[in-house]
């Protein structure tokens, strides 16, 4: 399942900054969205927007038609930190996040060890976050998304804390899992090749106050060098 997302009409201003204006943005469900900009540029204001963590000043956005009025298990977010409860296992933060949904402790138990088993952690399920490496305690944090089993799933450059083979065996598992899923993403980056070889379409974000700039297909197959050599000058015009 998967819901659609929609941004209409956004402007986002803190006192005098403006952070965003005049964004319209359509994520159809199920599609793999990356979404890349310069540092600043509102990639996290946009995404903290569908997260329900914050309201805009003028426009709406919804998920499945329903105005998105706060947080919701429907949209599962996964950061760059972890923020794992060091005094809980793995599958104890999995469980503990399953929580506010209401589920009995058996059905937690379950769905917490599936989805450990799905990011490829069943054995590391009772272990503490200390005894983790980067990689893994992002594994527990995707999977404490996906437990909740979510429609939309929310990545905040989720992977720019790892080094690069564990940043490429992440992908792999992202990718892998949107595609049995089908779950609809929306993933935020600063490296022009990650989104390209995860996304199915590029938003470029820039400019101030910040707005679309680019909103561009990714072809299936081999790198595009003129898709990427285009993301680019409009990075460096952000
Ligand atoms: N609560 C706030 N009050 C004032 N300004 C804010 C607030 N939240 C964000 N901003 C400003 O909004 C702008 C966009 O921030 P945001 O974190 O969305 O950018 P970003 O593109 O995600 O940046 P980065 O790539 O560095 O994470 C920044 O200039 C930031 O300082």
């Amino acid at each position: 399942m998967s819901l659609g997302v929609r941004l209409e009409g956004l402007a986002v201003r803190h006192g005098d900054a403006h952070v965003l204006e005049r964004t319209d943005l359509e994520l159809p469900a199920g599609s793999f969205t990356a979404l890349l900009g310069p540092s600043g540029c509102g990639k996290s204001t946009l995404l903290n927007l569908v997260a329900g963590f914050a309201r805009p000043t003028e426009g709406r956005v919804t998920a499945g038609g329903e105005p998105v009025r706060g947080p919701g298990p429907e949209r599962g977010v996964v950061f760059q930190h972890y923020a794992l409860f060091p005094w809980r296992t793995a599958r104890g933060n999995v469980e503990f996040a399953l929580k506010r949904l209401g589920l009995p402790r058996p059905e937690r138990r379950r769905r917490a060890l599936a989805a450990l088993a799905e990011v490829g952690l069943a054995d590391g399920a009772g272990k503490y976050p200390a005894q983790l490496s980067g990689g893994m305690q992002q594994r527990v944090a995707l999977a404490r998304a996906l437990a909740a089993e979510p429609e939309v799933l929310l990545m905040d450059e989720p992977f720019g804390a790892l080094d690069a083979l564990t940043r490429t065996r992440m992908q792999t598992l992202l990718r892998e899992l949107w595609k049995r899923r089908g779950t609809t993403v929306l993933f935020v980056t600063h490296d022009i090749d990650e989104a390209l070889s995860l996304a199915e379409r590029v938003v470029v974000l820039g400019g101030t106050p910040g707005r679309i700039l680019a909103d561009r297909a990714v072809p299936a197959g081999p790198p595009d060098p003129e898709l990427r050599s285009l993301i680019a000058r409009h990075l460096g015009s952000g």
